[in-house]
């Protein structure tokens, strides 16, 4: 390195070093504020929120700023207009880009560093020697910790021949460190080397639908995850309020990703699995591939409506009711019918049409005592007056009988109750091989697959919140009467103590009066306050809340959801502003729509775009040959994406008898297991219990730890994920669409332990030989 670069280097960490004293003293403002916030004296209730909701504001963008401090500041673009200056000596003309917007503490708010999301910070990922978009260098700064490592270069003026020393040959230098880097069993940001395709999806102006296609490792998952960073800053007023939801396939895959976000200073977003998407439910239980796609279909949402419709009866051809004082009343065939008519007409959900059933039917049923007993034995008008015939109605809408068996034919329901009760017993509703497939012990766990029939139950039935709401304003008034109860004593107690000093300053006196009217306000409004007092997050509110609706979603592996789950989440994203991202190829569930169009039509016809990404980031040239020839087999027309490198490294397979095949699977993670990085062994499920046994330290199960350096899984569990090293095992126990990836999950290395027949054509495979090592 000449004199010139490590003065260039200095400078870079010169500036780095001032950037993170300006991120230190920001955190220690933050913090105090939270702590001052926190110590703040205030009296009475108002205070107190107030000073909660700061103190939880402050502490929440203290945290926001700690998930940055990892590669701060990665880049720089220096203008061409600046050429001369820089030429002389002058400096200026350029701009730092980092992971957050940061200005310095001077009185001008001078920015230090420009958030990657700014426009101002776009031609770092646009701008090509081609296209230099008034940029004549682009600079990569590497960090460990705090220290400026590494610093590449990029010339994008040809006619500028200032030269720096750390002039790049390989504009894909810092791309492909990226790419080789060893794993660490979570995803990493890309904000560092975020590609032109992938930048222009991130930043798309589309608010609509925009499905994100493209093969496996083409980063469908990172670019979704910066566009919701992007999103959360472009439109960081509204996404703020009704926050972003993110859908990933599971809980492993959630936990995976889940650092991204935050390393990119978000902390707003909801992750959760289609099975977390309804709160008060937790989906453990497992259904099988054909009840998850009978669950899954649409004409369950008519099913469910009909399982609705059918416990609202009538009775066959009357109900006697005993009461008490008036004997038996008649609750006939045509009474029902006509108050079951009228509260469908309503057109409102089962519970809330409810009231006019029931009110119907009490006034049939008054009607039909008042005859009875007013009936003039001559013939005449009947002989009750208004006044009696008030009494009768409400003795008969407060008599439990009458209200038992107006219960018995049309019943609050619970979608939980609703839909436990419809698969216990599906038959008649649909097929009965289907009825059998889905048929639910009782009391047996929810699946992810029942979510949806529960969010469906829940819009069918509704919540008759009346008798909670009339509960919240009698708890309302009794607030309002205690807080009068204490005025009342704090004034009577306040004469009594500063009767001497009121008397000898009325003037104080008489503030402290209109002081205690200003409580009792306060103490009346409290009641909707307290609504207010919620100071969680939108997306921690959301994560509670069935009914809301997010600003904008999220769906990764959109491939693999049910045409019952996409309405669920539709649901959820009232003005379909979504991102889905996923690979038709890739589709594992027998649930899974076939096409976008087939998932989207219902909701927004033909008002959707499609982006595509072609290029795989994580698998090497040599396993996407192999992984290709998976799905050629099927169908010729499979166009793979195009691997960005190729390690020179043939993926391999070795071939042992079946009983031989646990130790060979041990001796080859022992050969292949990295000193950096991970391994996972892909291999059928009903294998796990006897490759766990032989593999020392493996981390399996349905939730695995992915840091493990070991990880067993199975081919659906490695959905989304990725390795360093990779080992498949019995590729023919996979269906096509699964082995295609589990094949496609390594970054450097893939071999394949197989006894049976391989699947698919064994070219581009070297051969393994035995144990000692491979070719
Ligand atoms: N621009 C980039 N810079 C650095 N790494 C990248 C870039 N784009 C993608 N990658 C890396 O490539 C790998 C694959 O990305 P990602 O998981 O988002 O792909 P995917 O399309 O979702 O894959 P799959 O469908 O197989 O799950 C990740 O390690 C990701 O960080």
């Amino acid at each position: 390195m000449s004199t010139g670069d490590s003065v260039e280097l200095r400078h870079e960490q010169q500036f780095v070093d001032r950037l993170y004293v300006r991120l230190d003293e920001l955190r220690a403002e933050r913090e105090a504020a939270a702590r001052s916030a926190l110590a703040q004296l205030g009296n009475g209730m108002q205070a107190k929120l107030e000073r909660d909701v700061t103190a939880d504001e402050q502490s929440r963008s203290a945290a926001e700023l700690a998930g940055v401090e990892s590669g701060l500041c990665f880049g720089r673009i220096d203008h061409a207009d600046h050429a001369d200056h820089i030429r002389n000596g002058e400096g200026g003309g350029h701009h730092h880009i980092g992971r957050i917007g940061i200005r310095a503490g001077d009185a001008a708010r001078t920015p230090l560093l420009i958030d990657w999301r700014a426009p101002v910070a776009r031609p770092f990922y646009l701008a090509t020697g081609h296209t230099p978009m008034g940029i004549r260098r682009r600079r990569h700064l590497t960090t460990e910790g705090r220290t400026v490592t590494e610093l590449h270069d990029e010339i994008l003026d040809l006619d500028d021949r200032t030269r720096t020393g750390f002039e790049d040959h390989n504009a894909d230098g810092v791309l492909l460190a990226a790419l080789n880097a060893a794993r660490t069993g979570r995803m990493a940001d890309i904000v560092q080397t975020i590609q032109a395709e992938q930048d222009r999806i991130i930043r798309a102006p589309h608010r609509g639908v925009m499905v994100v296609e493209g093969g496996p490792g083409t980063g469908k998952t990172a670019v979704a995850l910066h566009r919701a960073a992007y999103l959360l800053y472009a439109e960081r007023e509204l996404l703020a309020k009704r926050a972003v939801l993110i859908v990933g396939p599971n809980p492993a895959f959630l936990g995976y990703i889940g650092e991204v976000l935050p390393s990119l200073g978000e902390t707003g977003v909801l992750l959760a699995t289609l099975g977390e998407l309804y709160p008060g439910v937790r989906a453990t239980g497992t259904d099988s591939p054909r009840a998850a796609a009978v669950k899954g279909r649409v004409e369950l949402a008519d099913v469910l409506a009909e399982v609705v419709r059918d416990r609202q009866s009538v009775p066959d051809p009357v109900l006697e009711i005993d009461h008490d004082d008036y004997g038996t009343l008649f609750l006939e065939r045509a009474m029902a019918e006509d108050a079951r008519a009228r509260a469908r007409s309503t057109h409102l959900p089962h519970n809330l049409a409810r009231p006019y059933f029931v009110f119907h039917l009490i006034d049939a049923l008054t009607e039909q005592l008042v005859d009875r007993l007013g009936a003039d034995p001559y013939g005449g008008p009947n002989l009750l007056g208004p006044d009696d015939m008030a009494q009768i109605g409400k003795e008969i809408a407060t008599s439990a009988e009458v209200h038992a068996a107006i219960d018995s034919l049309w019943p609050p329901l619970t979608p939980e109750g609703l839909v436990a009760e419809f698969l216990e017993d599906p038959r008649g509703y649909v097929p009965d091989a289907d009825a059998e497939a889905i048929r639910r012990a009782p009391g047996a766990p929810w699946t992810e697959a029942d979510v949806p029939l529960l969010d469906e139950a829940a819009e069918l039935l509704g919540v008759d919140d009346s008798a909670e709401r009339a509960a919240k304003e009698a708890e309302r008034q009794q607030q309002i009467e205690y807080a009068q109860g204490v005025l009342d004593m704090s004034y009577a107690s306040r004469t009594y103590e500063f009767e001497d000093k009121e008397e000898s300053d009325q003037g104080q006196g008489d503030a402290a009066e209109v002081l205690s009217a200003h409580d009792i306000i306060d103490a009346e409004r409290m009641a909707e306050r307290q609504e207010e007092a919620d100071h969680r997050s939108a997306a921690e509110r959301a994560a509670a809340d069935r009914t809301w609706a997010f600003g904008h979603i999220i769906v990764d592996e959109a491939q693999e959801l049910s045409p019952m789950a996409w309405r669920l989440l539709m649901r959820r994203v009232p003005t379909r502003s979504m991102t889905l991202v996923g690979d038709p190829a890739q589709t594992g569930a027998e649930a899974g729509v076939g096409s976008w169009h087939e998932i989207l039509a219902p909701y927004v016809e033909d008002r959707w775009e499609m982006v595509r990404l072609g290029v795989n980031y994580r698998t090497p040239a040599e396993i996407m040959d192999v992984a290709a020839a998976v799905l050629r087999a099927g169908s010729a027309e499979f166009e793979p994406p195009t691997s960005v490198r190729s390690t020179g490294l043939r993926p391999w397979a070795l071939r042992t008898d079946a009983a031989g095949l646990p130790s060979a699977v041990a001796s080859a993670v022992a050969r292949e297991l990295p000193a950096e990085g991970r391994l996972a062994v892909i291999a059928p499920a009903a294998l796990h219990r006897e490759l766990a046994e032989v593999l020392d330290g493996v981390t399996a199960g349905a939730a695995p730890d992915l840091t493990h350096q070991l990880v067993l899984l199975d081919a659906r569990q490695s959905k989304g994920l990725e390795f360093d090293r990779v080992l498949v095992v019995e590729p023919d126990a996979f269906k096509t669409s699964d082995l295609y990836v589990a094949l496609t999950r390594a970054t450097q290395g893939l071999g394949i332990v197989h006894s049976r027949e391989l699947p698919f054509p064994a070219e581009g495979l070297a051969e393994a030989v035995g144990a000692g090592g491979r070719l």
